[in-house]
Parts: C-alpha cells; structure tokens; sequence
C-alpha cells in the first residue's frame, strides 16, 4: 500500500481508565482528497485529533505524517501538518497580515516569504482586501478563511480541520467547504476534515470515516460506505452506524440533508 499523507493505526486513548473515549482507531487520508471523519457528539473526532497533533499521548497506536512518526519525529511530523482547531485560536487585537507574520515567524519563514506566501494565500482564500483589518473586525466565515491561510503558510502536506464550519451561517459554510476542496485539487494536500454534519460530505469525491463511541465504524467512499451498511444514502448508513432511529419522510435539513 503507498504512503498515505496521514497514516494512524490502532490508537487509543481514555481519559478515566477502563473508559475509552477512543478504543483502537486506524485510518489513511490520501493526497488530493477529503477525508471525512464523520460523527456523532462524543464520537471521539476532538480526541482523535488532540492525539494527532501531540497535545494528548496515546495509551497504544500509531500516527504518522508522511511517514514520520509523531512520537519518534515529532518535529518532522508537525512540520508537515496544518491545524485549525474548533475553537479559533486567532489573536483578535491583531490584524489579519500581522497574525499571519507571527505564525510565519514561529516556523522561521524569512519576512520577504513569509509576506509572499501571505499575499498568496490571502488571494485565493479572497482575502486581500481585509488584510489590514483587525481579526475583531471579520466576521465567522473571513476568520475561519484566516485560520485556514495561517494553516498553509509553512506548505503542509496535510491539513486537519475540527469542525471548521461551527457557528457558521449557510452560505459561509458552503464557501468555506468549496475553498478547501479547490485546496486540496490545486495543492494535492491531504485534508481530514471531522464534522457531524452529513452536507457536508461531497459524495463524489470525499472519503468518509464513521466514527462512534471511538471505534470505525465504516470507512471508504460514500458507495463503499453504503454497501457496507446497506443504506440508501450515506445519511441512512450514518443513521444505522450510529444506531440513530430514522425519522421516515423527514425533510433534508441544514443539519443532515442526504447525500
Ligand atoms: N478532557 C476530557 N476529560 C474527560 N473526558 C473527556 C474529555 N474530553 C472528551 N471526553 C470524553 O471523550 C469522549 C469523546 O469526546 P470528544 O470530544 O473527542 O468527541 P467529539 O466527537 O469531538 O464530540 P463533539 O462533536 O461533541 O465535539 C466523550 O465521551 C467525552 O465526554
């Protein structure tokens, strides 16, 4: 099997012993694509990602980066990976560029690159012209772009987004998840992107991993998904991967529209 941008095998974590919050998870996400980490509340997809950025220990498992391995080379692992965390992290009394600089600092990019870099980024995350602007000044969807640009700048092979659509409206959504697919095609960087929100998957193009109770429950592409479970739509497999009751007729809605 090739290399894949992210590789993570067997790994598992409880925060009150005998109580795994993730019990022996494994997945790839490839260059070039979405990964879809898909689940419910207390699934585990904020445990999964803390283990994969190094803030929590695994109790056993495996992740590495492009084939480094987080424990043993965490330097090299973390030099390959972007993160935008759930809760926004930006500075909100600096302004866009001088968030950016500071980031572009601490990973020792030169000033003339790091402004290259930002000028770039902020132009294909249409930006540019909020670039003076304090981060208090932007609205959800501009400061979610922000961190998503910050996320770039030191040209990472893998970029891990957790539930970057939370407290967005509608329309903010669907940019922010059409930016990150034109990413992924123009960069060939891998994404995983944890979500709970079945809309959000493109069943054409993004993987999914079903997440419950810190197990995979399936995994593959929406067609594989649904042929493992037998389900209709990967809304119907979600449904019955996580024991949900299906609500007969119900309207699509922003939450869970099907796929
Ligand atoms: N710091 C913590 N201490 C104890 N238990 C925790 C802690 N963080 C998470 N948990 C528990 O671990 C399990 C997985 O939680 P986690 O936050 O990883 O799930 P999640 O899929 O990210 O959920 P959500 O969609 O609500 O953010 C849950 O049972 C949760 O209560």
């Amino acid at each position: 099997m090739t290399q894949a941008a992210l590789e993570i095998e067997g790994l598992r974590h409880a925060y009150r012993p005998g109580v795994p919050a993730l019990d022996g998870v494994s997945l790839r996400a490839a260059g070039g694509a979405v990964t879809v980490l898909l689940g419910p509340n207390g699934a585990g997809k904020s445990t999964l990602f803390a283990l994969a950025t190094g803030l929590l220990r695994p109790t056993a498992g495996t992740v590495r980066v492009h084939g480094h391995d987080l424990t043993r080379e965490p330097g090299k692992a973390l030099a390959r990976m972007g993160v935008v965390f759930q809760q926004p992290t930006l500075d909100l009394d600096l302004t866009v560029t001088q968030n950016l600089r500071y980031f572009a600092a601490l990973h020792g990019i030169p000033r003339a690159e790091a402004d290259r870099r930002i000028d770039g980024e902020l132009e294909r995350l249409a930006l540019s012209d909020r670039r003076g602007e304090k981060i208090r000044a932007l609205n959800g969807g501009h400061r979610r772009r922000v961190e998503i640009a910050r996320a770039l700048l030191h040209r990472p092979a893998l970029l891990l987004l957790d539930e970057p659509t939370v407290g967005l409206d509608i329309p903010a959504r669907r940019g922010l998840i059409a930016h990150v697919h034109a990413l992924c095609a123009q960069d060939g960087i891998a994404v995983l992107w944890a979500t709970h929100l079945i809309d959000e998957i493109d069943p054409a193009t993004d993987s999914v991993v079903v997440l419950h109770r810190g197990t995979v429950r399936a995994s593959g592409t929406v067609a594989a998904v649904n042929a493992q479970t037998g389900g209709a739509s990967i809304a119907d497999s979600f449904d019955r991967l996580t024991a949900r009751p299906a609500i007969p007729n119900a309207a699509p809605n922003a939450d869970g529209a099907a796929a």
